[in-house]
């Protein structure tokens, strides 16, 4: 499918895209780029076999690439494609796998006066609370959903490629606009990040006086897996789609007071009721889920 596959941020998402296309064939080479810090984790990544080559030097990375992903955390994307645009290649294909994706189309509208027609931006839903090429894996996207944001100047064709790329790694594509993207993803990835996050927070700072963590269980463990997500990766989707979650959290806050209010009238029965709803709520998202 392609010749030369350049990752931008070899970690956990860059690694799979890597480990995936590898196995199924579907790049000649692949090589990874990434700051002078990231020195390390690239030679790990060579190590394990997961890039052909790597580099720091952006003009050699980039050099033949015909397709090139950016897997940085969503903050450094714009001054990623500060770092291309002296290299821009109009025969390559370019694509993301953001978190946010208006985020990622404003940086290209800054960077380059409008967005790029062989911009493709995806966010693949799917991934882990790990980080950093070691937790990669080769088939992080089977059976997961893929979202492709073209804007109204994305070529055609440039999303049938990429499409084709994501089904040929074993995920199912939808094509939505970015502004409802980030509406979505935030209700049922930042937002329950961001509470996730807020009660370990709260109960961090009160087993330092009082142990609670020594008695907590599988329904602790269970809820709390996404706060051991990376810090820098969900403090700058929380920044670039803020809009979309600050109304959210208002919105869980009144929830939260409605249950408080319930709990403080002895009205056990609609709290019964709004427990039975939310469980059959999860039952229609768990047999989305699994189909
Ligand atoms: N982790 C997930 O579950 C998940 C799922 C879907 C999408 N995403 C998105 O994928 C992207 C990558 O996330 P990840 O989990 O792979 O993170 P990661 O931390 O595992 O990998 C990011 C890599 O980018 C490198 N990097 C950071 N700034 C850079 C820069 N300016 N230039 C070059 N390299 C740079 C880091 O050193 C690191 O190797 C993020 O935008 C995230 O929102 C993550
Ligand atoms: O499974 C996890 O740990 C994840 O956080 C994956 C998850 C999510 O489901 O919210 C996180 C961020 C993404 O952009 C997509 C997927």
């Amino acid at each position: 499918m392609f010749n030369k596959i350049c990752i931008i941020g070899v970690g956990l998402m860059g690694g799979s895209i890597a480990r995936a296309a590898r196995q199924y064939g579907l790049s000649q080479t692949i090589v990874g780029f990434g700051r002078d810090d990231d020195l390390t984790n690239l030679q790990t990544a060579q190590n394990l076999g997961v890039i052909d080559e790597h580099y720091t030097d952006i003009a050699r990375a980039l050099a033949n690439a015909d397709c090139i992903v950016l897997a940085t955390p969503v903050g450094a994307i714009e001054s990623v494609f500060a770092s291309l645009k002296p290299f821009w290649d109009e025969k390559a294909i370019y694509t993301d796998v953001g978190s946010t994706k208006g985020s990622v189309i404003s940086a290209a509208e800054r960077i380059f006066g409008s967005v790029p027609d062989n911009l493709v931006p995806a966010h693949p839903i799917a991934g882990a609370e790990q980080s950093g090429v070691v937790a990669s894996l080769d088939d992080m996207f089977v059976n997961k959903r893929v979202i492709i944001t073209p804007t109204n100047a994305t070529r055609p064709d440039g999303v049938q490629i990429m499409r084709m790329f994501w089904e040929r790694l074993g995920a199912q594509v939808a094509i939505m606009d970015a502004a409802h993207h980030d509406a979505i993803l935030a209700a049922t990835s930042h937002l329950p990040h961001i509470v996730a996050f807020a009660l370990v927070d709260m109960l961090g700072h009160k087993d330092e006086q009082s142990e609670i963590f020594k008695y907590a269980a599988g329904g602790f463990r269970d809820f709390t897996r996404i706060a051991s997500s990376d810090p820098t990766m969900w403090r700058d989707i929380c920044v670039a789609n803020k809009n979309e979650i600050i109304p959210l959290i208002q919105q869980l806050k009144i929830e939260l007071g409605k249950i408080e209010s319930l709990l403080d009238s002895n009205d056990n029965q609609q709290l019964f009721n709004t427990f039975t709803y939310a469980g059959k709520a999860r039952q229609r998202f768990l047999d989305l889920f699994e189909n």
